[in-house]
């Protein structure tokens, strides 16, 4: 699913207007009836008939306030009680918003003026309102929210309390492009979008104030994004995940689905390399070989008999610079590689890490430690014959930068994008709304998870099964694609269970099984 920002938007709006030929006033309406058959299904899931108390729309000067107008209008049609309010003066209006202004006011349906009365009338009409569409100010936002909207925001914010606040095409104040909140931004229970997700929805502030999300069809095809040659990223879908997970043949043995090598661990981190390779485990691969210094290893054996170990000889706590002698023989029987997780950092470990990259004719998988080591080797990169996948979250990706972590927040997609090209790797930008970026430039967006996936241990399993996929025979690509997704689902799942709070590495290990069902075989996941 393509995710636009505000000028793609733009585009394809005035292509299907201007090349299509279908008039601005009929994608409004068009607008206007998707987002009242969602308001309807809405006040019946709130178990209300909607005739208690007005459905409150609030509409603005531009577009986004026409759509409004359209919404009161069918909700009135349809028997629902409506108030429509007007936040800007009507000789503001123009083209096709002020079309349906009049459409609506000659039907002398409920209307409530900011030019007749004052917003503390208002705000007493709002009070015990269940239902309120935020109707005033769209794709078209410039700058800060200003008066009277930043009041009625405000407002909006503080006493939604038990509201359903249904935000059309997205919440007024938040930016379309960025996700950065204009000032002040309504926190909407629902967004009903056009056309395709915003970028903003996954940026930023943007997950805090969009609520659920449901893009609608309102004649704009979103295949224009192709047509008029946007560069946009996609939002991962249950399908591309259905579509990206590795085949399994039923008659496979432990050979034919892949031989995963984790390096890592140190005498202060054990669980790290062990998630990794349970998660490698549990997503799909034959094989998986745990390689860690040797004075951790009895500890680890004892916890995991699915795993192969590799005792590696030990310095200062550390993986030893010999330890390379005795994996340079070994390498070649593996099919992919993740290094990094509980590696610690000692010096000259960047030289090591740099070796083991130009030993290893595989894909791999760098995560953790090994990124920090990787900084000053990143010209090693591009070189490779085979592909490596980084999975940095915001800090590590500053510091590969030599940026702040400010910096890297305030442009994810674009970050990740010019690294991934730039160096020839597939990045995961890990994160609330984790984005993914491959050496040809295309980004997608994984629309899944939340801070229960906030603990230490998340990103040790998803590099293992990232690895697990790419044993597997996915195209580095489609292993991203499934493994940010997958990983995400199995925390939600948990967290449905235990709370956000509760979920630890251990739970997610489990329920990476159940997430992965839920994909290949819906009508079996029991969700
Ligand atoms: N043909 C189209 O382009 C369609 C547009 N649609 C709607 O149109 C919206 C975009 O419409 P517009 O471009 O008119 O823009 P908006 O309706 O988002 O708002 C722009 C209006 O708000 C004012 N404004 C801008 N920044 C402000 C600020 N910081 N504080 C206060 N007021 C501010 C401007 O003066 C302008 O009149 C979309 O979000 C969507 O809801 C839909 O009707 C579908 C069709
Ligand atoms: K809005």
């Amino acid at each position: 699913m393509y995710v636009l920002g505000q000028d793609d938007m733009r585009k394809m709006d005035r292509y299907t207007i201007e090349q299509l030929g279908l008039p601005g006033v009929v994608l409004m309406e068009n607008a206007g009836a998707r987002v009242t058959e969602e308001i309807v299904r809405l006040v019946a899931e709130k178990g209300d008939n909607g005739t208690r108390y007005p459905i409150m729309i609030l509409a603005g000067h531009g577009h986004n306030g026409g759509d409004g107008f359209v919404v009161a209008r069918r909700l009135s049609d349809l028997g629902y009680k409506v108030k429509l309010c007007l936040l800007a003066a009507p000789e503001k209006l123009a083209g096709d918003a002020k079309v349906h202004y009049d459409v609506y006011r000659r039907r002398n349906l409920p209307f409530w003026s900011v030019q007749d009365a004052s917003l503390e009338e208002l705000f007493i009409l709002l009070e015990p309102a269940p239902v309120i569409v935020d109707a005033m100010l769209g794709t078209g936002i410039k700058g800060e929210v200003r008066s009277p909207y930043r009041e009625v925001i405000g407002w909006l914010n503080r006493h939604r309390k038990d509201k359903t606040v249904v935000a059309v095409d997205l919440p007024s104040g938040l930016c379309a492009e960025t996700g950065k909140v204009q000032g002040e931004a309504v926190r909407a229970t629902h967004t009903i979008t056009f056309v395709c997700p915003k970028k903003g929805f996954f940026l930023q502030d943007g997950p805090q104030y969009i609520g659920e999300w449901k893009a609608v069809d309102i004649s704009v095809p979103p295949s224009l994004a192709e047509t008029l040659h946007l560069n946009v990223p996609l939002l991962i879908t249950d399908d591309d995940v259905h579509e990206a997970l590795p085949r399994r043949k039923s008659h496979g043995h432990k050979g034919s689905f892949g031989h995963a090598l984790v390096i890592g661990g140190s005498s202060a981190y054990i669980g790290a390399p062990l998630f990794a390779a349970q998660a490698a485990l549990n997503s799909g691969a034959g094989l998986v070989t745990l390689a860690v210094p040797d004075i951790i290893y009895p500890q680890l054996a004892a916890q995991s008999p699915a795993t192969i170990f590799l005792p590696l000889p030990t310095e200062n706590g550390y993986l030893a610079q010999d330890a390379l002698q005795v994996l340079e023989n070994k390498l070649e029987t593996y099919d992919t590689l993740v290094v990094g997780p509980g590696l610690g950092r000692w010096p000259g470990g960047g030289e090591w890490l740099a070796r083991l990259l130009k030993l290893a004719h595989m894909p791999v998988v760098v995560d953790a430690d090994g990124l920090a080591m990787l900084k000053s080797h990143l010209s090693l990169l591009p070189k490779r014959d085979r592909p490596v996948i980084l999975t940095p979250h915001p800090g590590e990706m500053a510091r590969l930068l030599g940026a702040t972590v400010g910096e890297v927040e305030s442009d994810r997609l674009g970050i990740a994008q010019r690294f991934a090209q730039e160096h020839g790797v597939h990045l995961v930008l890990k994160g609330h709304r984790t984005v993914l970026a491959t050496p040809e430039g295309k980004v997608w967006i994984n629309p899944l998870g939340h801070d229960a996936l906030a603990k230490g241990g998340s990103g040790d399993i998803l590099s293992g099964i990232i690895a697990a996929f790419v044993a597997q025979g996915a195209a580095p690509e489609q292993a991203v694609i499934a493994s940010v997704y997958i990983h995400a689902l199995a925390a939600e799942r948990c967290a449905a269970e235990k709370s956000r709070y509760s979920v630890l590495p251990t739970d997610v290990l489990e329920a990476l099984g159940p997430a992965i069902l839920s994909i290949v075989d819906p009508a079996r996941s029991g969700q």
